[in-house]
Protein backbone atom coordinates (compact mmCIF):
# COMPACT_ATOMS: atom_id res chain seq x y z
CA UNK A 1 0.00 0.00 0.00
CA UNK A 2 1.12 3.46 -0.42
CA UNK A 3 1.81 6.11 2.12
CA UNK A 4 2.86 9.51 1.99
CA UNK A 5 6.56 10.14 1.38
CA UNK A 6 6.90 13.68 0.83
CA UNK A 7 4.31 16.83 2.17
CA UNK A 8 5.51 20.45 0.71
CA UNK A 9 2.96 22.97 2.28
CA UNK A 10 3.08 27.16 1.23
CA UNK A 11 6.63 26.80 -0.68
CA UNK A 12 7.35 30.86 -1.01
CA UNK A 13 10.39 31.33 -2.82
CA UNK A 14 11.03 34.98 -4.20
CA UNK A 15 13.90 36.15 -6.34
CA UNK A 16 14.55 40.08 -6.58
CA UNK A 17 11.72 41.43 -8.42
CA UNK A 18 10.25 37.81 -8.86
CA UNK A 19 7.99 35.46 -6.68
CA UNK A 20 8.77 32.32 -8.45
CA UNK A 21 7.06 30.29 -5.87
CA UNK A 22 4.08 32.14 -4.12
CA UNK A 23 2.34 28.62 -1.59
CA UNK A 24 3.10 25.94 -3.16
CA UNK A 25 1.50 22.60 -1.73
CA UNK A 26 3.01 19.24 -3.23
CA UNK A 27 2.41 15.43 -1.81
CA UNK A 28 4.22 12.60 -2.85
CA UNK A 29 3.16 8.73 -2.04
CA UNK A 30 6.12 6.24 -2.21
CA UNK A 31 5.81 4.37 -5.60
CA UNK A 32 3.57 6.61 -7.78
CA UNK A 33 4.42 8.71 -10.46
CA UNK A 34 3.50 12.20 -9.94
CA UNK A 35 3.55 14.27 -12.56
CA UNK A 36 4.66 18.31 -12.19
CA UNK A 37 2.64 20.30 -14.81
CA UNK A 38 2.80 24.39 -15.53
CA UNK A 39 3.55 26.95 -18.03
CA UNK A 40 7.03 27.90 -18.94
CA UNK A 41 8.18 30.28 -16.11
CA UNK A 42 5.40 28.58 -13.47
CA UNK A 43 7.94 27.60 -10.98
CA UNK A 44 8.34 23.78 -11.91
CA UNK A 45 12.58 24.33 -11.49
CA UNK A 46 12.38 26.04 -8.93
CA UNK A 47 10.36 23.99 -6.64
CA UNK A 48 12.28 21.04 -7.12
CA UNK A 49 15.58 23.14 -6.87
CA UNK A 50 13.76 23.43 -3.28
CA UNK A 51 13.18 19.85 -3.05
CA UNK A 52 16.37 19.10 -3.85
CA UNK A 53 18.49 21.48 -1.55
CA UNK A 54 19.98 23.07 -4.35
CA UNK A 55 17.57 26.40 -2.97
CA UNK A 56 16.46 27.25 0.57
CA UNK A 57 12.95 28.27 0.76
CA UNK A 58 11.80 32.03 1.99
CA UNK A 59 8.73 30.46 3.72
CA UNK A 60 7.20 26.77 4.05
CA UNK A 61 7.13 23.36 5.22
CA UNK A 62 8.93 20.11 3.95
CA UNK A 63 7.74 16.97 5.59
CA UNK A 64 9.70 13.80 4.72
CA UNK A 65 8.77 10.34 5.83
CA UNK A 66 6.51 11.96 8.64
CA UNK A 67 9.24 14.34 9.99
CA UNK A 68 10.48 17.60 9.26
CA UNK A 69 13.23 18.31 7.54
CA UNK A 70 14.63 21.81 5.56
CA UNK A 71 18.23 20.12 3.37
CA UNK A 72 20.85 22.72 3.07
CA UNK A 73 22.23 21.39 -0.25
CA UNK A 74 22.16 18.62 -2.58
CA UNK A 75 24.11 16.30 -0.27
CA UNK A 76 21.75 16.73 1.93
CA UNK A 77 19.12 16.24 0.43
CA UNK A 78 20.25 12.95 -1.03
CA UNK A 79 21.29 11.54 2.03
CA UNK A 80 17.22 11.71 2.92
CA UNK A 81 16.98 9.92 -0.04
CA UNK A 82 15.73 12.59 -2.85
CA UNK A 83 17.92 12.64 -5.67
CA UNK A 84 17.71 14.70 -8.72
CA UNK A 85 17.80 13.72 -12.41
CA UNK A 86 18.12 17.16 -14.48
CA UNK A 87 18.41 17.53 -18.17
CA UNK A 88 21.98 18.67 -18.36
CA UNK A 89 23.15 15.46 -16.23
CA UNK A 90 25.91 15.92 -13.85
CA UNK A 91 28.12 13.08 -15.21
CA UNK A 92 31.81 13.33 -15.57
CA UNK A 93 32.34 12.42 -18.98
CA UNK A 94 36.64 11.16 -18.80
CA UNK A 95 35.23 8.54 -15.88
CA UNK A 96 33.21 5.05 -16.75
CA UNK A 97 30.19 3.92 -15.95
CA UNK A 98 30.80 2.48 -12.79
CA UNK A 99 33.28 5.68 -11.47
CA UNK A 100 30.12 8.15 -12.08
CA UNK A 101 27.26 5.82 -10.43
CA UNK A 102 29.82 5.29 -7.33
CA UNK A 103 31.89 9.03 -7.41
CA UNK A 104 32.11 10.27 -4.18
CA UNK A 105 30.64 6.78 -2.22
CA UNK A 106 33.14 3.99 -3.91
CA UNK A 107 32.80 0.41 -1.78
CA UNK A 108 34.90 0.23 0.88
CA UNK A 109 37.46 -2.40 -0.18
CA UNK A 110 40.87 -1.43 -1.66
CA UNK A 111 43.06 -1.32 -4.61
CA UNK A 112 41.88 -4.52 -6.92
CA UNK A 113 39.32 -5.98 -5.60
CA UNK A 114 37.24 -2.16 -5.02
CA UNK A 115 37.44 -1.68 -8.77
CA UNK A 116 35.71 -5.65 -9.24
CA UNK A 117 33.47 -4.68 -6.48
CA UNK A 118 32.51 -1.53 -8.03
CA UNK A 119 31.76 -3.14 -11.77
CA UNK A 120 29.54 -6.00 -10.23
CA UNK A 121 27.94 -3.17 -8.03
CA UNK A 122 27.37 -0.88 -10.48
CA UNK A 123 26.38 -3.77 -13.09
CA UNK A 124 23.25 -4.92 -10.41
CA UNK A 125 22.21 -1.76 -10.29
CA UNK A 126 21.84 -1.24 -14.18
CA UNK A 127 20.20 -4.76 -13.82
CA UNK A 128 17.77 -3.39 -11.29
CA UNK A 129 16.65 -0.66 -13.78
CA UNK A 130 16.04 -3.27 -16.49
CA UNK A 131 19.11 -2.66 -18.39
CA UNK A 132 22.19 -4.73 -17.66
CA UNK A 133 23.42 -5.30 -21.35
CA UNK A 134 25.23 -1.50 -20.24
CA UNK A 135 28.83 -2.20 -19.56
CA UNK A 136 29.84 -0.41 -16.65
CA UNK A 137 33.47 -0.08 -17.49
CA UNK A 138 32.16 1.78 -20.62
CA UNK A 139 33.73 5.87 -20.76
CA UNK A 140 30.65 8.03 -20.20
CA UNK A 141 31.25 10.36 -22.45
CA UNK A 142 30.59 7.70 -25.54
CA UNK A 143 27.42 6.66 -24.36
CA UNK A 144 24.32 8.51 -25.89
CA UNK A 145 21.99 10.59 -23.93
CA UNK A 146 19.47 7.81 -23.34
CA UNK A 147 22.06 5.20 -21.42
CA UNK A 148 23.47 9.01 -19.71
CA UNK A 149 20.42 9.39 -18.11
CA UNK A 150 20.29 5.65 -16.96
CA UNK A 151 23.77 5.76 -15.23
CA UNK A 152 22.31 8.88 -13.22
CA UNK A 153 19.46 6.91 -12.83
CA UNK A 154 21.49 3.88 -11.51
CA UNK A 155 23.72 6.48 -9.35
CA UNK A 156 20.84 7.63 -7.51
CA UNK A 157 19.90 4.20 -6.39
CA UNK A 158 23.12 3.52 -5.50
CA UNK A 159 22.56 6.55 -2.93
CA UNK A 160 19.43 4.43 -1.74
CA UNK A 161 17.32 7.32 -3.78
CA UNK A 162 13.50 6.76 -2.31
CA UNK A 163 12.27 9.99 -4.56
CA UNK A 164 13.45 10.26 -8.05
CA UNK A 165 12.95 14.21 -9.60
CA UNK A 166 13.27 14.06 -13.40
CA UNK A 167 13.10 17.18 -14.76
CA UNK A 168 12.03 16.71 -18.57
CA UNK A 169 13.77 13.35 -19.22
CA UNK A 170 12.20 13.05 -22.38
CA UNK A 171 12.93 16.26 -24.22
CA UNK A 172 16.26 14.45 -25.28
CA UNK A 173 15.51 11.33 -25.92
CA UNK A 174 14.31 9.60 -29.53
CA UNK A 175 10.70 8.01 -30.09
CA UNK A 176 12.07 5.06 -29.29
CA UNK A 177 14.03 5.55 -26.49
CA UNK A 178 11.07 6.94 -24.50
CA UNK A 179 9.43 4.07 -24.48
CA UNK A 180 12.74 2.63 -22.49
CA UNK A 181 12.61 5.08 -20.27
CA UNK A 182 8.98 4.32 -19.46
CA UNK A 183 9.97 1.18 -18.74
CA UNK A 184 12.60 1.83 -16.01
CA UNK A 185 10.13 4.36 -14.69
CA UNK A 186 7.86 1.27 -14.69
CA UNK A 187 10.49 -0.77 -13.01
CA UNK A 188 11.54 1.81 -10.19
CA UNK A 189 7.88 2.47 -8.63
CA UNK A 190 7.34 -1.41 -8.56
CA UNK A 191 10.26 -0.95 -6.57
CA UNK A 192 8.42 1.41 -4.16
CA UNK A 193 10.65 4.79 -5.56
CA UNK A 194 8.39 7.63 -6.17
CA UNK A 195 9.22 9.40 -9.05
CA UNK A 196 8.29 13.40 -9.84
CA UNK A 197 8.07 13.92 -13.91
CA UNK A 198 8.34 17.05 -15.33
CA UNK A 199 7.13 17.10 -18.55
CA UNK A 200 5.46 19.82 -21.60
CA UNK A 201 4.30 16.21 -23.44
CA UNK A 202 1.00 16.03 -22.12
CA UNK A 203 0.39 12.94 -23.96
CA UNK A 204 3.07 11.30 -22.27
CA UNK A 205 1.39 12.00 -18.71
CA UNK A 206 -1.73 9.72 -19.16
CA UNK A 207 0.61 7.04 -20.19
CA UNK A 208 2.66 6.71 -17.09
CA UNK A 209 1.30 9.56 -15.06
CA UNK A 210 -0.43 8.42 -11.69
CA UNK A 211 -1.49 11.31 -9.82
CA UNK A 212 -1.14 15.38 -11.09
CA UNK A 213 0.13 18.69 -9.40
CA UNK A 214 -0.51 21.97 -11.80
CA UNK A 215 1.56 25.09 -11.23
CA UNK A 216 0.21 28.39 -12.31
CA UNK A 217 2.13 31.42 -11.84
CA UNK A 218 3.95 30.12 -8.31
CA UNK A 219 1.13 28.23 -6.99
CA UNK A 220 -0.47 24.56 -7.42
CA UNK A 221 -3.99 25.76 -8.34
CA UNK A 222 -4.90 21.97 -8.65
CA UNK A 223 -3.29 18.83 -6.77
CA UNK A 224 -3.44 15.39 -7.09
CA UNK A 225 -5.82 14.54 -10.45
CA UNK A 226 -5.86 11.41 -11.34
CA UNK A 227 -3.74 10.76 -14.12
CA UNK A 228 -6.07 9.08 -16.03
CA UNK A 229 -9.28 10.35 -15.66
CA UNK A 230 -8.25 13.74 -16.45
CA UNK A 231 -8.31 15.17 -19.91
CA UNK A 232 -5.99 17.24 -21.90
CA UNK A 233 -8.35 20.09 -22.18
CA UNK A 234 -8.60 20.34 -18.28
CA UNK A 235 -5.09 20.19 -17.73
CA UNK A 236 -4.44 23.23 -20.42
CA UNK A 237 -7.45 24.61 -19.14
CA UNK A 238 -5.86 24.67 -15.52
CA UNK A 239 -2.30 25.65 -16.99
CA UNK A 240 -3.27 28.55 -18.95
CA UNK A 241 -6.52 29.49 -17.55
CA UNK A 242 -7.98 29.29 -21.07
CA UNK A 243 -9.71 26.74 -23.28
CA UNK A 244 -7.14 24.89 -25.44
CA UNK A 245 -7.18 26.24 -28.76
CA UNK A 246 -6.53 24.05 -32.11
CA UNK A 247 -2.53 23.87 -32.10
CA UNK A 248 -1.70 24.40 -35.33
CA UNK A 249 -2.73 27.28 -38.00
CA UNK A 250 -4.65 26.75 -41.17
CA UNK A 251 -2.28 26.15 -43.82
CA UNK A 252 -2.84 28.69 -46.23
CA UNK A 253 -4.69 27.89 -49.69
CA UNK A 254 -2.69 29.47 -52.03
CA UNK A 255 -0.42 28.07 -55.52
CA UNK A 256 1.08 25.38 -55.39
CA UNK A 257 5.00 25.61 -54.22
CA UNK A 258 5.82 24.93 -57.95
CA UNK A 259 4.07 27.65 -59.40
CA UNK A 260 5.21 29.71 -56.68
CA UNK A 261 9.21 29.02 -57.48
CA UNK A 262 12.16 27.31 -55.45
CA UNK A 263 13.78 29.80 -52.85
CA UNK A 264 15.81 26.86 -51.77
CA UNK A 265 17.58 24.27 -53.99
CA UNK A 266 19.62 21.75 -52.08
CA UNK A 267 21.28 19.12 -54.53
CA UNK A 268 22.73 15.72 -53.98
CA UNK A 269 24.12 17.20 -50.56
CA UNK A 270 26.56 14.37 -48.94
CA UNK A 271 28.88 13.97 -46.01
CA UNK A 272 30.34 10.78 -45.26
CA UNK A 273 28.66 9.21 -41.79
CA UNK A 274 26.58 11.56 -41.51
CA UNK A 275 24.35 11.78 -44.97
CA UNK A 276 23.72 11.03 -48.51
CA UNK A 277 22.33 12.71 -51.52
CA UNK A 278 20.22 14.80 -50.12
CA UNK A 279 17.86 17.07 -52.47
CA UNK A 280 15.01 18.82 -51.79
CA UNK A 281 13.65 22.35 -52.61
CA UNK A 282 11.64 24.92 -50.73
CA UNK A 283 9.01 27.48 -52.13
CA UNK A 284 8.90 31.12 -50.61
CA UNK A 285 6.12 30.93 -48.41
CA UNK A 286 6.32 27.07 -47.76
CA UNK A 287 6.97 25.13 -45.01
CA UNK A 288 8.94 21.85 -45.00
CA UNK A 289 9.11 20.06 -42.20
CA UNK A 290 11.92 17.08 -41.48
CA UNK A 291 11.01 13.59 -39.62
CA UNK A 292 13.73 11.63 -38.96
CA UNK A 293 14.88 10.13 -35.50
CA UNK A 294 17.94 11.53 -33.03
CA UNK A 295 21.29 10.21 -35.76
CA UNK A 296 19.39 10.45 -38.53
CA UNK A 297 21.38 13.29 -39.92
CA UNK A 298 18.76 15.82 -39.46
CA UNK A 299 20.35 18.86 -37.95
CA UNK A 300 23.77 17.83 -39.86
CA UNK A 301 21.71 18.62 -43.31
CA UNK A 302 20.47 21.99 -41.34
CA UNK A 303 23.97 22.93 -40.24
CA UNK A 304 25.14 22.60 -43.66
CA UNK A 305 22.64 24.22 -45.95
CA UNK A 306 23.28 26.99 -43.64
CA UNK A 307 27.52 26.69 -44.08
CA UNK A 308 28.33 25.81 -40.36
CA UNK A 309 29.40 22.47 -42.03
CA UNK A 310 30.84 21.47 -45.79
CA UNK A 311 29.28 19.13 -47.92
CA UNK A 312 31.74 16.30 -48.95
CA UNK A 313 29.75 16.87 -52.35
CA UNK A 314 26.31 18.85 -53.21
CA UNK A 315 25.45 22.32 -53.37
CA UNK A 316 22.69 24.61 -52.01
CA UNK A 317 21.05 27.34 -53.92
CA UNK A 318 19.08 30.26 -52.69
CA UNK A 319 16.68 32.33 -55.06
CA UNK A 320 19.00 30.81 -58.18
CA UNK A 321 22.44 31.52 -56.59
CA UNK A 322 25.14 29.11 -55.45
CA UNK A 323 25.99 29.78 -51.97
CA UNK A 324 29.88 28.98 -51.22
CA UNK A 325 29.62 25.77 -49.46
CA UNK A 326 30.86 26.02 -45.93
CA UNK A 327 30.55 29.63 -45.23
CA UNK A 328 28.06 30.59 -42.79
CA UNK A 329 28.84 34.37 -43.68
CA UNK A 330 27.92 33.37 -47.18
CA UNK A 331 24.40 31.58 -46.14
CA UNK A 332 24.01 34.77 -43.83
CA UNK A 333 24.30 37.47 -46.75
CA UNK A 334 22.16 35.23 -48.81
CA UNK A 335 19.32 35.74 -46.41
CA UNK A 336 19.29 32.10 -44.25
CA UNK A 337 18.84 31.86 -40.41
CA UNK A 338 19.25 28.87 -38.33
CA UNK A 339 17.65 28.87 -34.85
CA UNK A 340 19.87 25.83 -33.79
CA UNK A 341 19.02 22.83 -30.94
CA UNK A 342 21.95 23.37 -29.00
CA UNK A 343 21.05 26.79 -27.70
CA UNK A 344 22.33 27.00 -24.46
CA UNK A 345 26.21 27.24 -25.96
CA UNK A 346 25.02 28.48 -29.36
CA UNK A 347 22.44 31.00 -29.03
CA UNK A 348 21.92 33.57 -26.06
CA UNK A 349 24.33 35.84 -24.30
CA UNK A 350 23.09 35.76 -20.43
CA UNK A 351 23.87 38.63 -18.68
CA UNK A 352 22.80 40.43 -22.13
CA UNK A 353 18.56 41.82 -21.14
CA UNK A 354 16.17 40.46 -23.51
CA UNK A 355 15.79 43.32 -25.63
CA UNK A 356 19.44 43.12 -27.12
CA UNK A 357 18.99 38.91 -27.39
CA UNK A 358 16.50 38.84 -29.17
CA UNK A 359 16.94 41.49 -31.97
CA UNK A 360 20.98 40.47 -32.73
CA UNK A 361 20.06 38.70 -35.53
CA UNK A 362 18.10 42.54 -36.82
CA UNK A 363 20.23 44.74 -35.17
CA UNK A 364 21.32 46.82 -38.30
CA UNK A 365 17.73 47.67 -38.46
CA UNK A 366 18.27 49.58 -35.20
CA UNK A 367 21.57 50.54 -35.71
CA UNK A 368 22.74 54.09 -37.74
CA UNK A 369 25.93 55.64 -37.76
CA UNK A 370 27.32 52.75 -35.70
CA UNK A 371 24.71 53.91 -32.95
CA UNK A 372 21.55 51.32 -31.63
CA UNK A 373 18.57 52.78 -31.13
CA UNK A 374 17.68 51.51 -28.43
CA UNK A 375 14.16 52.43 -27.98
CA UNK A 376 13.56 51.17 -31.47
CA UNK A 377 14.90 47.68 -30.62
CA UNK A 378 13.12 47.03 -27.25
CA UNK A 379 10.03 47.80 -29.12
CA UNK A 380 10.75 45.39 -31.63
CA UNK A 381 11.77 42.63 -29.11
CA UNK A 382 8.29 43.66 -27.20
CA UNK A 383 6.16 43.03 -29.81
CA UNK A 384 7.63 39.48 -30.34
CA UNK A 385 8.09 38.53 -26.87
CA UNK A 386 4.51 39.97 -25.65
CA UNK A 387 3.07 37.86 -28.45
CA UNK A 388 4.85 33.94 -27.39
CA UNK A 389 3.89 35.13 -23.59
CA UNK A 390 7.55 35.54 -22.48
CA UNK A 391 7.59 35.64 -18.74
CA UNK A 392 8.92 38.52 -17.53
CA UNK A 393 7.71 40.65 -20.00
CA UNK A 394 9.92 43.61 -19.03
CA UNK A 395 12.93 42.67 -21.84
CA UNK A 396 15.40 45.05 -20.02
CA UNK A 397 15.93 42.22 -18.04
CA UNK A 398 18.97 39.79 -18.29
CA UNK A 399 18.30 36.27 -20.17
CA UNK A 400 20.06 34.52 -17.87
CA UNK A 401 17.17 34.86 -14.81
CA UNK A 402 14.79 33.10 -17.44
CA UNK A 403 13.08 29.96 -17.01
CA UNK A 404 14.35 27.24 -19.50
CA UNK A 405 11.55 27.67 -21.59
CA UNK A 406 11.25 31.18 -21.60
CA UNK A 407 15.13 31.28 -23.01
CA UNK A 408 13.79 29.03 -25.85
CA UNK A 409 10.72 31.50 -27.03
CA UNK A 410 13.73 34.09 -26.76
CA UNK A 411 16.11 32.26 -29.54
CA UNK A 412 12.85 31.51 -31.25
CA UNK A 413 11.56 35.66 -31.33
CA UNK A 414 15.38 36.45 -32.20
CA UNK A 415 15.05 34.70 -35.40
CA UNK A 416 11.28 35.11 -36.27
CA UNK A 417 12.32 38.86 -36.17
CA UNK A 418 15.58 38.68 -37.82
CA UNK A 419 14.11 39.46 -41.79
CA UNK A 420 15.39 36.14 -43.27
CA UNK A 421 14.02 35.43 -46.42
CA UNK A 422 14.71 31.51 -45.21
CA UNK A 423 14.57 30.54 -41.88
CA UNK A 424 16.41 26.74 -40.38
CA UNK A 425 14.46 26.21 -37.41
CA UNK A 426 15.96 23.33 -35.29
CA UNK A 427 13.33 21.95 -32.99
CA UNK A 428 11.90 25.50 -31.84
CA UNK A 429 9.30 24.06 -29.64
CA UNK A 430 11.77 21.53 -27.18
CA UNK A 431 10.63 22.72 -23.43
CA UNK A 432 8.27 24.95 -24.94
CA UNK A 433 4.46 24.64 -22.84
CA UNK A 434 1.74 23.95 -25.02
CA UNK A 435 0.50 27.57 -24.93
CA UNK A 436 3.43 29.09 -26.44
CA UNK A 437 4.26 26.70 -28.55
CA UNK A 438 0.73 27.46 -30.53
CA UNK A 439 1.93 30.93 -30.44
CA UNK A 440 5.07 29.70 -32.56
CA UNK A 441 3.38 28.12 -34.79
CA UNK A 442 0.53 30.86 -35.59
CA UNK A 443 4.23 33.24 -36.01
CA UNK A 444 5.94 31.08 -38.06
CA UNK A 445 2.88 30.11 -39.91
CA UNK A 446 3.03 34.19 -40.56
CA UNK A 447 6.03 34.22 -41.44
CA UNK A 448 5.50 31.62 -43.88
CA UNK A 449 2.51 33.90 -45.39
CA UNK A 450 5.16 36.86 -45.82
CA UNK A 451 7.10 34.87 -48.11
CA UNK A 452 9.80 33.02 -46.28
CA UNK A 453 10.63 29.20 -46.74
CA UNK A 454 11.04 27.28 -43.99
CA UNK A 455 12.55 24.16 -42.97
CA UNK A 456 11.48 22.55 -39.76
CA UNK A 457 13.19 20.02 -38.24
CA UNK A 458 11.34 18.41 -34.75
CA UNK A 459 11.45 15.01 -32.59
CA UNK A 460 7.85 15.70 -32.21
CA UNK A 461 6.27 14.37 -35.15
CA UNK A 462 2.70 15.85 -34.84
CA UNK A 463 4.27 19.08 -35.23
CA UNK A 464 5.99 18.48 -38.30
CA UNK A 465 3.02 16.93 -40.13
CA UNK A 466 0.77 19.42 -37.62
CA UNK A 467 3.13 22.76 -39.28
CA UNK A 468 4.38 22.07 -42.46
CA UNK A 469 3.45 21.96 -46.05
CA UNK A 470 5.59 19.13 -47.10
CA UNK A 471 7.35 16.61 -45.45
CA UNK A 472 10.81 14.73 -45.74
CA UNK A 473 11.02 11.47 -43.78
CA UNK A 474 15.00 11.08 -42.88
CA UNK A 475 16.34 7.73 -42.26
CA UNK A 476 19.95 6.68 -41.29
CA UNK A 477 21.02 9.74 -43.27
CA UNK A 478 18.30 9.40 -46.63
CA UNK A 479 15.35 10.93 -47.10
CA UNK A 480 12.88 8.05 -47.87
CA UNK A 481 9.78 9.60 -48.83
CA UNK A 482 8.42 13.05 -49.61
CA UNK A 483 4.62 14.09 -49.16
CA UNK A 484 2.74 16.58 -49.18
CA UNK A 485 1.61 16.43 -45.29
CA UNK A 486 -1.56 15.84 -45.37
CA UNK A 487 -1.27 12.75 -47.07
CA UNK A 488 0.80 11.18 -44.58
CA UNK A 489 0.07 10.21 -40.97
CA UNK A 490 2.39 9.63 -37.88
CA UNK A 491 2.18 5.90 -38.06
CA UNK A 492 3.25 6.05 -41.32
CA UNK A 493 6.42 8.21 -40.18
CA UNK A 494 7.37 5.74 -37.72
CA UNK A 495 6.97 2.85 -40.21
CA UNK A 496 9.46 4.44 -42.60
CA UNK A 497 11.52 5.33 -39.46
CA UNK A 498 11.63 1.68 -39.07
CA UNK A 499 11.72 -0.31 -42.57
CA UNK A 500 12.61 3.14 -44.58
CA UNK A 501 10.74 2.05 -47.49
CA UNK A 502 11.10 4.37 -49.99
CA UNK A 503 7.91 5.19 -52.31
N1 LIG B 1 17.90 32.84 -10.31
C1 LIG B 1 16.81 33.52 -10.66
N2 LIG B 1 16.78 34.88 -10.61
C2 LIG B 1 15.67 35.56 -10.94
N3 LIG B 1 14.53 35.00 -11.36
C3 LIG B 1 14.49 33.66 -11.45
C4 LIG B 1 15.63 32.85 -11.11
N4 LIG B 1 15.28 31.54 -11.30
C5 LIG B 1 14.00 31.54 -11.74
N5 LIG B 1 13.51 32.81 -11.82
C6 LIG B 1 12.16 33.21 -12.22
O1 LIG B 1 11.24 32.44 -11.47
C7 LIG B 1 10.11 32.06 -12.26
C8 LIG B 1 9.94 30.56 -12.21
O2 LIG B 1 10.98 29.94 -12.96
P1 LIG B 1 11.17 28.36 -13.07
O3 LIG B 1 12.49 28.13 -13.73
O4 LIG B 1 10.92 27.72 -11.77
O5 LIG B 1 9.98 27.98 -14.10
P2 LIG B 1 9.60 26.58 -14.77
O6 LIG B 1 8.17 26.32 -14.41
O7 LIG B 1 10.59 25.56 -14.42
O8 LIG B 1 9.68 26.94 -16.33
P3 LIG B 1 10.13 26.08 -17.62
O9 LIG B 1 8.95 25.24 -18.01
O10 LIG B 1 10.35 27.15 -18.65
O11 LIG B 1 11.36 25.33 -17.28
C9 LIG B 1 10.37 32.62 -13.65
O12 LIG B 1 9.67 33.84 -13.77
C10 LIG B 1 11.86 32.87 -13.69
O13 LIG B 1 12.16 33.94 -14.57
Amino acid sequence: MSTTLLRMRGIVKTFPGVRALDGVDLEVRTGEVHCLLGQNGAGKSTLIKVLSGAQRPDEGTLVWDGETVSPRDPAAAMRLGIATIYQELDLVEGLSVAENIFLGHEPATAGFSRRTEMLRSARRLLERLGHGEIDPAVEVGELPSATKQLVSMARALSLDARLIVMDEPSAVLAHDEISGLFRVIEELTRQGIAVVYISHRLEEIREIGDRITVLKDGRSVSENLPAARTSTEQVVSLMTGREMESAFPERTPGSAPEQRGDLLRVTGLCRTGEFEDISFTVGKGEIVGIAGLVGSGRSEILQTVYGARKPRTGHVELAGRRISPGSVRAAVRAGMGLAPEERKSQALIPYESIAHNVSLAALSRYTRLGWVNRPAERAAAEEVTGSLRLQPPDTAQPVRVLSGGNQQKAVVARWLLADCGLLLLDEPTRGVDVGAKAEIYALVRELADSGVGVVLVSSEIPEVLGLSDRVLVLREGRIVRESPAEEIDEAEVLDLFIEGSAA
